[in-house]
């Protein structure tokens, strides 16, 4: 399986909030400049307030918790997985399946830093995490152009019958907190799209039932 956690809420802090209280005083205790740190609502709630599309910014937690959940698996672990986060503002992170993603929140987060300032970490030998500039489309159209989506109003089928396609698949799952995709050819001209129930999941929840949807399929639990 192929996850592609789609407008993911993960970006640096934007230009405009540089000079806000909360995140000068934030940057400042990490000996960081204000446009070298992500943008964290948990952080920076008060310089969010007048941001364009606030609900849906600054969670890098959400891509924190797939992550854990997609890397650590024993799919992942048996190199049948690879991850892709596509950001909101238009980057793409390729993780290797063999790196090992810092359990510890405050970790990750000055991982992915280093990442937005160096492109790749770690700097020298093989990267386990890079980052480019690439759009969805393009993004899915190298990964064969063809992908499953899960999403709220897809079918609801058991996971023992989604498990080959999900397994063998371009899976596409939203990282973000609020709402629904923005690029909506990404419902349309999905392959399948498939449904956990009416209810909103967090993105951690739904990717842990298509790992081990995908698990079962493979035979390892
Ligand atoms: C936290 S949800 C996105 C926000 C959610 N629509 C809301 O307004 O609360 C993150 C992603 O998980 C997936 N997802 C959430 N609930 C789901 C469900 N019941 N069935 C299938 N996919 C789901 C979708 O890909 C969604 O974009």
């Amino acid at each position: 399986m192929i996850l592609v956690l789609a407008e993911s809420a993960l970006e640096l802090v934007p230009r405009e909030l540089w000079r806000h209280p909360a995140v000068l005083a934030d940057a400042r205790r990490r000996g960081k400049r204000p446009g070298e740190i992500l943008l964290d609502r948990a952080r920076h709630h008060p310089a969010m307030s007048g941001l364009v599309d606030a609900e849906r910014r600054g969670r890098p937690d959400i891509v924190h918790q797939v992550l854990l959940v997609f890397q650590y698996s024993l799919h992942t672990r048996r190199g049948m997985g690879r991850a892709y986060i596509h950001t909101r503002d238009g980057y793409v992170i390729a993780v290797d399946p063999r790196a090992r993603i810092p359990k510890n929140y405050n970790n990750f987060v000055s991982l992915v830093e280093q990442l937005y300032a160096l492109g790749r970490v770690p700097p020298r030998g093989e990267p386990l995490m890079e980052l480019r500039r690439e759009g969805l489309g393009d993004l899915l159209g190298e990964l064969g152009g063809r992908w499953v989506v899960f999403h709220e109003s897809g079918s609801r089928k058991p996971l023992y019958e989604i498990g080959v396609d999900v397994l063998n698949s371009v899976v596409v799952v939203g990282g973000f907190p609020h709402g629904d995709f923005e690029n909506r050819w990404l419902l349309e001209r999905a392959a399948a799209r498939y449904s956990l129930g009416e209810e909103s999941l967090d993105a951690a929840q739904v990717v842990c039932r298509a790992v081990a949807a995908a698990e079962a399929a493979a035979g390892l639990v």
